[in-house]
């Protein structure tokens, strides 16, 4: 599902990201754990085309993502689920219409739209901020509805930047849940987090980054 190959990624010539290569097959759950400013976000980034790498390759789905025009990522992005450190819902959309925006992209029918991002919500346990805008509540419920946006699109892929980072042990867990629920249908699940004991509490591969460099690929906490 993915492979990166040398990759190399620098800002300002500081490298974030250096020599980085790994496969991750496809329906593998994974996190990505490191100090602060050791490359998690980049990477994530670099997956989803936000970035592009200095040196290296980075294929997601069988796609060289150097190599895709807007059309192309923007095709490879539908397939994504999504959850950035800061959320980035739409701020002028409640939380129903910043799900239902998600699924037309997709061209689904609205009924269909409606009826899916009603469930997405409820399993997060918010079916009733449905109209509520995102200013309208607390930082741990706007993060699950960035969850709820990322798992109703039922991606190939979802990538998870500090995804509880918000959010207390009990909810934590429950959203851990989700992810998991996800990958036994067969997404495949990158979760980026410095939370050592979310990694302890739901053991799976490992990738460990130090200062930009990939020290370790194991299987639970390091
Ligand atoms: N857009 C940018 N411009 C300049 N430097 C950047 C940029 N994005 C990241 N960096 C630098 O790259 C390095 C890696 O940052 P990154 O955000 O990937 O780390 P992280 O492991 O996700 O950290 P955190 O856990 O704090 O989110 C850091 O030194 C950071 O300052």
């Amino acid at each position: 599902m993915i492979r990166l190959e040398n990759v190399t990624k620098t800002y300002c010539g500081r490298p974030a990201l250096v020599g980085i290569s790994t496969v991750v097959e496809k329906g593998e759950f994974v996190f990505l754990t490191g100090p602060s400013g050791a490359g998690k976000s980049t990477l994530l980034r670099l997956l989803y085309r936000a970035e592009v790498p200095d040196q290296g390759r980075v294929v997601v789905a069988g796609q060289d993502l150097t190599t895709l025009n807007r059309r192309e990522v923007a095709e490879l992005r539908r397939r994504m689920g999504v959850v950035f450190q800061d959320f980035k819902l739409l701020r002028r959309r409640t939380v129903g219409e910043n799900i239902t925006f998600v699924l037309d992209l997709l061209g689904l029918p609205e009924r269909e739209q409606q009826r899916r991002a009603y469930h997405a919500l409820r399993q997060v346990g918010l079916q009733h901020r449905l109209s509520a805008l995102p200013e309208e509540l607390s930082g741990g419920e706007q993060q699950r509805v960035a969850v709820a946006r990322a798992l109703v699109v039922q991606p190939e892929l979802i990538l998870a930047d500090e995804p509880t980072g918000n959010l207390d042990p009990e909810r934590s867990h429950e959203l851990m849940g989700f992810f998991r629920e996800a990958n036994y249908r067969g997404t495949t699940v990158v979760v980026a987090t410095h939370d050592v004991s979310l990694i302890a509490a739901h053991p799976a591969r490992t990738l460990v980054l130090e200062r930009g460099r990939l020290v370790q690929d194991r299987w639970g906490p390091p």
